[in-house]
């Protein structure tokens, strides 16, 4: 069945409380953040802190996630080294360029693995693309390592370099968007969009969400648990879109009993590319939860 990452929720790396409760809320990750939301002066004891939670806290089976600091700052190589060890499913890469950026990151983790004994492979990867160099590069990242699980945009970075600001509309990070899911399609891992910081806009929330559904996206690093239950309604298929994948599903089988591809339902045809979109409907709905009888299907 398809892993859903469709909420990846960043949990201030120095915050106790959050950090022990991160799971509560039922985000399909959670992102432990060592990077931004860390300041200087608690960069080690963030890193320790997220350390511990990882070796001793059960977060029920939930994604876990770490951002480290870049290796241009003298916190990556530690964060890499404590973070092998604590072993969560996936180290997040900040601000990643180039694919050098990635290669470098992979090493790192190789090394530690071996000196820490740990199975050659289990730590993924994610790169977050925050920057124009880094939107070019967005093929060569996602294809540069096997380890790299998605990519995903880092807006609020993306536009300071762009010299601009975050709109409403979106319409200065379009062309990011566009790149990095089309990138990340072309190497077949999952594509994750950026952050909504205005918490309290639960309107321009929603309709961000549903820009993104329609780009693309598989999901979205939110901030706040009360983001996670929009995009899972969001993003879970309605009941009229399943049923009427499973009559696709249906027509198409009927047709191609009588040796067509291709045939038309309710006016509108219906050929591979419309099945293929009817089998990830149902392929979303199972995995969001929705039973579906295996006959149906
Ligand atoms: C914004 C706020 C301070 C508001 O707090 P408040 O407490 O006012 O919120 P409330 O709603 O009142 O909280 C109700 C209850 O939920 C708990 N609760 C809240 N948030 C929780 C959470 N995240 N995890 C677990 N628990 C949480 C809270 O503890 C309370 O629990 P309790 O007391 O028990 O009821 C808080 O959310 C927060 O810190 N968010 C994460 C911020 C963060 O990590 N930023 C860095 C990543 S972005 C970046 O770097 C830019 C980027 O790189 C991004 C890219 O890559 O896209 C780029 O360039 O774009
Ligand atoms: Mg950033």
């Amino acid at each position: 069945m398809e892993k859903l990452r469709r909420t990846m929720l960043y949990v201030p790396g120095n915050n106790a409380g959050m950090v022990k409760d991160a799971h509560i809320y039922r985000s399909d990750s959670v992102m432990f953040d060592l990077e931004d939301s860390v300041s200087l002066t608690e960069k080690d004891s963030a890193r320790l802190l997220i350390f511990n939670a990882l070796k001793t806290l059960d977060y029920e089976g939930i994604e876990t996630v770490v951002r480290i600091n870049g290796l241009d700052t003298p916190f990556g190589e530690d964060d890499i080294k404590a973070m092998v060890r604590a072993r969560p499913d996936i180290i997040r890469i900040p601000k990643a360029e180039t694919a050098d950026d990635i290669l470098e990151v992979e090493k790192l983790i190789e090394r530690e693995e071996k000196a820490a004994g740990v199975e050659p492979g289990t730590i993924k990867m994610m790169a977050a693309i925050e920057g124009p160099l880094g939107v070019i590069n967005a093929y060569q990242i996602a294809t540069a390592s096997r380890r790299l699980v998605g990519i995903a945009l880092g807006a609020e970075d993306y536009v300071t370099n762009m010299k601009t600001k975050r709109s409403p509309e979106g319409t200065e990070i379009l062309y990011a968007r566009s790149a990095i899911v089309t990138a990340a399609r072309a190497a077949g891992i999952y594509a994750l969009d950026t952050v909504y910081s205005d918490i309290n806009n639960e309107e321009g929330f929603i309709e961000e969400v549903k820009l993104i559904k329609q780009l693309g996206f598989d999901g979205k690093s939110v901030i706040s648990p009360r983001q996670i239950a929009p995009v899972h309604r969001i993003y879970t298929p309605e009941q009229k879109e399943i049923d009427f994948a499973v009559r696709v599903i249906a027509a198409i089988a009927e047709a191609e009993e009588k040796g067509s591809g291709v045939i038309s339902l309710d006016g509108k045809m219906v050929d591979k590319p419309i099945v293929d979109r009817a089998q990830r409907v149902l392929a979303m709905a199972k995995a969001s939860g929705i039973l579906i009888s295996e006959d149906e299907i």
